[in-house]
């Protein structure tokens, strides 16, 4: 605990933060660049010139200084920035902090992992400290952001670059249980960074939750909002200079401004001051007067540092695309893992449930290196958790969007793969951004299908250099006979069930291509649906019902594998309507698993999806094969062959438990010595098998002669009994007509060994009659004698 501050240093800290802020409005005030200039084109000040205030009362010029300490910035940012090892500034935070800091609007446009970040953090940073804003002054900026990861890493930003003010911030996300205990500390808070709909949550339900004295920062998909007000709260010990403003920063402008964000960006932003200080930024900017009119921005500087750049894509991104069916993408995915084992690789994918889908199985595949999945309809620790770790590890992560924009992987992420196609240029510049960030470097692979190949002219058009490769079939390891047979296997409750996870992961794919507005591009009467099916191991192609008005009346193309006709309603042999896994309705099921609650549910709705609109595609598990004209074979669907597995779940080819895996190109060759080992056990075995048959064949004659005697005895029997009916009849004949019964009635082991003591005393029987006879025939004679 540090000890108790005197009153009189206390005062003296004060009078040199008041000396300080002075020295720094001066000095703002005194180097503004030009409106409408680029800093980035000013010439850098002298190495050793002095900063700040100079002997002869002027100040340093800070537009065009290219460290952070030549900048009108507070020491306490200086150190924070030092600690965490900022000491040069990069291009946008040069081009945007001498305008940010001077109270403009800006309008900033860079690429992906270029620093953007610093050059919002630091102006949120430096109004609260020039306008004294203290503990006791309540919320004074809020962060938004869009993703509860990017909430979370900016917030890690915040405060190791804050982390010598005075200022308290709050993180503020869905997901988390403890509501209520933000809802009473949320006005002790000066900067808050939260997601919208928290934000909005406390909007709506925190007592007192007053933004009207708020400095606010808003993060959506980038975008960031400060505002800075005026006039200060009145208990600020010290005269507050009249240079503050309102500010407002948008972070990720592009996306908040997007239709899907619409609402609750409009409901935040009518509960906020009018007169503010705006801030926009991403690495895909807007410039639609609509949406800048939206924000009341005035004469915005526009800083988009990288405009002359020949890429719209950090230069140290190695860029490829290939050409990859739909129905082979999984195996292909898998070979990429298994042949970059000591990589950290980030996986796209559309749907939730296709993240949990193929995660769940190659999991289960075991390929060799740690893999996780993060979507928006997992639980927040565990989010959190998964994006720390895959911070720390070498590992793959199967994402949908919610993990393609802002995120900054602490550890080098080195492959981006997208495995299904993003949704435009946008979203592509920002997927792949995930790597080569900063100054370290990169590599990303879009797999595009034979339909998709006009997204690769329209990512030309932006400035993307794409190189398109060929893949080396040859070295494709099929990974849909593995998953067919996991999918075989017996339900184990305790399980996750595979089955259920490959059919939703079907049926949002198509469901989410099917909603796409773009055509040129998302076709889904142009995919092989079966095919698909089968590569996700399903033992049959779900049933596919489109509700959509427009299709109904739409000629279906001869070349497509969707027959309308075939789904009417009557033939469906529907399944139950509950999912066994969640207890939900299917309906309610599908309507939420497209949702990546604070991400995803923006891009449905700026593409058309309307909830539960009847454009939305009805899909049902269909149990029988929808193709009736045409049954095409399908090589990757394991039917009628024996498939062998190694010990890691890999197939091998039908000889590889006799074979070695000699020569270098991977194929495989006889070992005479394992084959004649092999040959030498087959043959033993069968000996054995030889034998039981034998013994087997032995056991039914034995029966068999068995049966003929009983049949023997019983006919003598049936004549003795005709003969000396009065004598005989319930006696023994009878017992032992009762016991043979008994016998052939039974055909258990059990029964046998019972048969062979019932024989045994059938036969014991036998013979003392015989004896019994004897005797009395012998005492018969000895009487007549
Ligand atoms: N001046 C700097 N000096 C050294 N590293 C920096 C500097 N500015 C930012 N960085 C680092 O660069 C990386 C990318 O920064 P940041 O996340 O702000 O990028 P961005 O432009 O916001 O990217 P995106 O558009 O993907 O959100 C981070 O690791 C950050 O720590």
């Amino acid at each position: 605990m540090r000890p108790p501050k005197s009153r009189e240093s206390r005062k003296q800290k004060r009078l040199s933060e008041v000396q300080e802020i002075e020295l720094l409005e001066s000095w703002i005030q005194n180097g503004r660049p030009e409106s409408g200039s680029n800093p980035l084109s000013l010439p850098p000040p002298p190495k050793d010139a002095p900063v700040g205030r100079i002997d002869d009362g002027t100040f340093s010029a800070y537009a065009g200084s290219q460290r952070f300490d030549q900048l009108p910035v507070s020491q306490k940012t200086k150190d924070g920035l030092k600690e965490a090892k900022f000491t040069k500034m990069t291009e946008i935070q040069r081009a945007s902090l001498p305008h940010s800091l001077c109270g403009r609007d800006i309008l900033g446009a860079a690429k992906t992992g270029s620093g953007k970040t610093l050059a919002f953090i630091i102006p949120v940073i430096e109004k609260l400290y020039r306008a004294r804003w203290g503990p006791e002054d309540g919320v004074g900026s809020i962060i938004i952001s869009p993703t509860r990861e990017l909430a979370a890493q900016l917030f890690d930003v915040l405060k190791s670059v804050g982390k010598h003010h005075n200022v308290s911030a709050g993180l503020l996300i869905g997901g988390r249980k403890d509501i209520d205990t933000e809802k009473e500390h949320v006005n002790d808070l000066n900067i808050l960074v939260c997601t919208p709909g928290r934000l909005l949550q406390h909007m709506d339900e925190t007592p007192n939750f007053d933004c009207s004295q708020l400095q606010v920062k808003i993060t959506f998909l980038r975008l960031v909002s400060i505002y800075i007000f005026f006039p200060p709260p009145q208990h600020s010990i010290l005269p507050v200079t009249s240079s503050l403003e309102q500010v407002l920063v948008l972070d990720e402008a592009d996306r908040i401004l997007d239709v899907g964000f619409k609402k609750a960006l409009n409901a935040i932003v009518s509960q906020l001051p009018k007169h503010r200080q705006t801030f926009l930024f991403s690495a895909t900017q807007t410039k639609s007067v609509q949406d800048l009119a939206r924000l009341s921005l005035k004469d915005p500087e526009y800083l988009s540092v990288h405009d002359e750049s020949v890429t719209a894509t950090p230069n140290r991104l190695h860029q490829t695309a290939i050409i990859v069916p739909l129905d082979q993408k999984l195996d292909m995915l898998w070979s990429f893992i298994k042949s970059h084992l000591n990589s950290k690789i980030l996986v796209f994918l559309s749907t939730c449930k296709q993240v949990r889908f193929v995660f769940e199985a190659f999991k289960k595949l075991h390929p060799g290196i740690p893999l996780k999945c993060l979507h928006g309809r997992m639980k927040q620790e565990r989010r959190m958790g998964i994006y720390s770790q895959f911070c720390e590890t070498r590992s793959v992560l199967f994402s949908t969007d919610v993990a393609s924009r802002g995120l900054d992987f602490n550890k080098a992420v080195d492959w981006v793969v997208q495995v299904d196609c993003p949704e435009d240029v946008a979203a592509y510049i920002h997927r792949v951004g995930r790597t080569a960030r900063y100054l370290s470097g990169g590599k990303s692979v879009l797999f595009l299908m034979p339909s998709e190949m006009k997204m690769l002219e329209k990512l030309q058009e932006k400035k993307i250099p794409i190189q398109f490769i060929k893949a080396n079939t040859k070295r494709l390891q099929p990974v849909s006979g593995l998953l067919a047979a996991l999918l075989a296997k017996k339900d184990d409750k305790k399980e996750v069930d595979l089955r259920h996870l490959a059919h939703r992961a079907f049926i949002t794919y198509l469901r989410s291509i099917h909603k796409h507005r773009d055509k040129e591009v998302f076709d889904v009467m142009k995919l092989p649906i079966e095919e698909f099916s089968a590569s996700l191991g399903l033992p049959m192609t779900p049933k596919i019902r489109f509700l959509n008005q427009k299709s109904k009346g739409k000629q279906v193309s001869g070349e497509s594998s969707l027959r309308e006709e075939n789904y009417s309603k009557e033939n469906l042999f529907e399944l139950p309507r509950e999912c066994p896994v969640t207890g939900k309705l299917e309906e309610e099921e599908e309507e939420e698993e497209e949702v990546d609650k604070d991400f995803l549910s923006a891009k449905e709705t700026a593409h058309g999806g309307q909830g539960k609109s009847t454009e939305i595609a009805d899909i049902e598990l269909g149990t029988r094969i929808l193709k009736k004209k045409k049954l095409k074979i399908n090589v990757h669907r394991p039917v009628g062959t024996r498939v062998v597995f190694d010990d890691e779940g890999n197939t091998l080819p039908p000889l590889a438990t006799l074979a070695d895996r000699i020569s270098g190109d991977g194929s495989v060759q006889l070992d005479e010595d394992r084959v004649s080992k092999r040959y030498a056990n087959l043959r033993e075995e069968l000996k054995e098998e030889d034998k039981e048959d034998k013994l087997l064949d032995r056991q039914r004659r034995k029966e068999k002669r068995m049966k003929e005697k009983m049949k023997r005895r019983r006919g003598r029997k049936d004549e003795d009994d005709i003969e000396g009916e009065e004598d005989l009849s319930g006696s023994d004949g009878d017992r032992t007509n009762k016991r043979s019964k008994k016998y052939f009635d039974s055909d258990s082991d059990d029964a046998e060994s019972k048969r062979d003591k019932d024989n045994s005393t059938i036969n014991a029987n036998s013979i003392s009659l015989k004896e019994q006879e004897e005797l009395a025939l012998k005492l018969l004679s000895s009487m007549h004698s």
